[in-house]
């Protein structure tokens, strides 16, 4: 069955944190292998996809961290809407339009849903009506972390992160992000954690199955004790000062802080959504860092959002 062709449409897609992040030695192709428990939460960049009367691809970047965002073909929504538009042969361009909130570089994967989100725009703007699976394997091609901010949720990564299965996660956890200022490099994290550890001493990935019941429990404080992640060392190592921020919202009550994935964002676990609130200010209050969210998850991953109703 076609489907009606649309002139633009609008993906929602959410920012991801690792609650376990276990690394192993590097491989033969560079990547590390890795088991990961993934978590979609509501902090989102939204893509708009306009279609074109040419075969061009363009990208406009607004939004609280634009500045920081390449608008060239290095652009992670540009390659995404290139690789589908030359692996299925579409004779359509697009015009995409990124409202950024995530942090660029932060270790929340703000390139990577911006990917996952044009994938999911322009399947429906070309009316290519592509299933999940095969946008899984796109994504792919992409980078580690887009199959995941497809999918959202609570998952499971393994290979290099980009095997996703479904983690089974009960309610709703309230965190708390100190955003900092600058990025980290996500290649220059990796190579910092081999360089601190023997890697004749790195054992194979592996999920805590502590992380696991934690996470099926749906109990703030059980999964407080059983957050991990690998390449916090590294990046504490490459900056330092993230140690006073964590340490401030573990002051403040945080049930666990951690750095997210390849960082510098903090985040930090509240006991709820009270709890959560008291902390943003405190940390907003604080100079430790450039801008504080308040986000729940799990939510689910890039959605098309409804077309607004025209009067
Ligand atoms: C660390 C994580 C944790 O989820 O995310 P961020 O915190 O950066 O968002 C991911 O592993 C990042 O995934 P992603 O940002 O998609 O990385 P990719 O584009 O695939 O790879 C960028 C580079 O990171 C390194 N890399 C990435 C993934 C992996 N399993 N091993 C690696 O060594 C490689 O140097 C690679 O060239
Ligand atoms: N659409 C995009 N949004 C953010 N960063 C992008 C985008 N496209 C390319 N990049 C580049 O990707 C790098 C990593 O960005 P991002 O995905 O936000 O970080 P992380 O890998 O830490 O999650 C940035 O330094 C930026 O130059």
């Amino acid at each position: 069955m076609r489907v009606p062709p649309l002139a633009s449409v609008t993906v929602r897609s959410p920012a991801k944190i690792n609650l376990g992040l276990s690394v192993g030695a590097p491989r033969s192709d560079g990547f590390h292998p890795l088991a990961t428990v993934y978590q979609a939460v509501a902090l989102y960049d939204d893509v708009t996809a306009t279609v074109r009367d040419d075969t061009d691809i363009t990208v406009e970047v607004v939004g609280d961290f634009a500045v920081d965002v390449p608008t060239d073909d290095s652009n992670l929504a540009i390659r995404a809407a290139k690789l589908l538009q030359t692996e299925y042969d579409v004779e359509e361009g697009v015009d995409l339009s990124i409202r950024k909130t995530i942090p660029v570089a932060g270790g929340m994967a703000g390139g990577s849903t911006d990917a996952a989100a044009t994938l999911v725009a322009c399947n429906r703007l070309w009316g290519l009506q592509l299933a999940q699976s095969e946008l899984q394997h796109v994504a792919a091609e992409l980078g580690s972390d887009v199959p995941f901010c497809l999918v959202g949720h609570t998952a499971l990564g393994r290979g290099r992160g980009e095997q996703v299965t479904e983690v089974m996660s009960r309610g709703t956890f309230h965190w708390v992000f100190a955003i900092a200022d600058g990025g980290l490099s996500t290649p220059a994290v990796y190579a910092e954690l081999d360089r601190l550890r023997p890697l004749r001493r790195v054992e194979p990935p592996e999920v805590s199955p502590a992380l696991l019941s934690a996470l099926l429990s749906g109990q703030p404080a059980a999964l407080a004790v059983a957050l991990n992640n690998d390449l916090q060392a590294a990046a504490l190592s490459l900056r330092p000062e993230l140690a006073a921020t964590l340490q401030f919202g573990l002051d403040q009550g945080a049930l666990a802080a951690l750095v997210s994935g390849s960082g510098p964002t903090c985040l930090f676990l509240a006991a709820d959504s009270r709890q959560a609130v008291d902390l943003a200010v405190e940390l907003a209050e604080s100079s430790l860092c450039r801008m504080v969210r308040q986000a729940e998850g799990p939510v689910p991953g890039a959605r098309i959002l409804p077309a607004p109703i025209s009067r």
